[in-house]
């Protein structure tokens, strides 16, 4: 893994960003994974800001992202497909179409099963940007995922719920399952980006990178990628051993 750690999370940003613009200005068709949460939300914006300064062009380009809510729809403010389109699609030259978020409604294993397909056409996953959570969860793989996981149903964890609650107008409404790409998923992009800051992701950052490879931590998988670059702050990073 190759760690890199900030001293901003401003600085992180811009780092990240500068490596994803160059991707695509360097092969405009690149295939890149998204992801959602607040821990991206600062590449996007340094990615709007560049596409409307200088014009990188995504009109070419085409997105996976990690996961959906089981029950939303993409016009539900709290879906991730309603996330990607006002914190990033909405705002690039992107063709809608080749912009993927899983389906959280109809025939859920179907659309799994579809899911997979489509990055396999799409060449597979070039640049795969993904957080983890405070649990060392990556999508919405918790703890006890098998790692030769495909694009499945997910039960999120009560942590997962827990901290997903600040979305929602009110706990009923929170989701207890999830459209998510497995971890072999993520295991076959050719490249993987991890962004984390603060203080509480320092526990699971260092049981990923220090720790033992474990179904118990599924980010702890990664270590056995060919290309991981993890982007972090000095928060983040404050559990490292060296
Ligand atoms: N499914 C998402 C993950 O993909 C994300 O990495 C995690 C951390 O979110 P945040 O970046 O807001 O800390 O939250 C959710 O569970």
């Amino acid at each position: 893994m190759d760690v890199r750690i900030f001293d901003s999370i401003e600085e992180l940003d811009k780092e990240v960003a500068r490596l994803i613009i160059g991707a695509v200005k360097e092969n405009p068709s690149v295939v890149l994974g998204l992801s959602t949460g607040n821990s991206p939300v600062g590449v996007y914006k340094n990615l709007i800001a560049d596409h409307q300064q200088n014009g990188t062009p995504y009109g070419q380009v085409t997105t996976f992202n990690l996961d959906e809510y089981a029950g939303l729809d993409g016009e539900s403010p709290q879906s991730y497909r309603y996330f990607m389109n006002e914190q990033l699609f909405d705002h690039l030259d992107i063709d809608k179409a080749k912009t993927h978020v899983p389906s959280g409604i109809g025939d859920l294993e179907e659309n799994c099963r579809e899911y997979e397909q489509k990055i396999q056409a799409a060449g597979g996953i070039s640049i795969q940007l993904i957080g983890i959570g405070t649990n060392g969860h990556i999508a919405f793989n918790e703890p006890g995922t098998p790692f030769d996981s495909l694009t499945h149903v997910a039960e999120l964890s009560q942590a997962t719920i827990d901290s997903n609650a600040k979305y929602f107008p009110s706990p009923d409404d929170i989701p207890l399952r999830a459209v998510s790409m497995g971890i072999q998923s993520i295991m076959n992009a050719h490249t993987v980006y991890m962004v984390a800051f603060g203080k509480s992701k320092a526990k699971a950052i260092k049981e990923m990178i220090e720790g033992p490879v474990t179904t118990a931590l599924p980010a702890s998988v990664l270590q056995r990628h060919p290309s991981v670059y993890v982007f972090l702050d000095r928060e983040a990073a404050s559990l490292l051993s060296s």
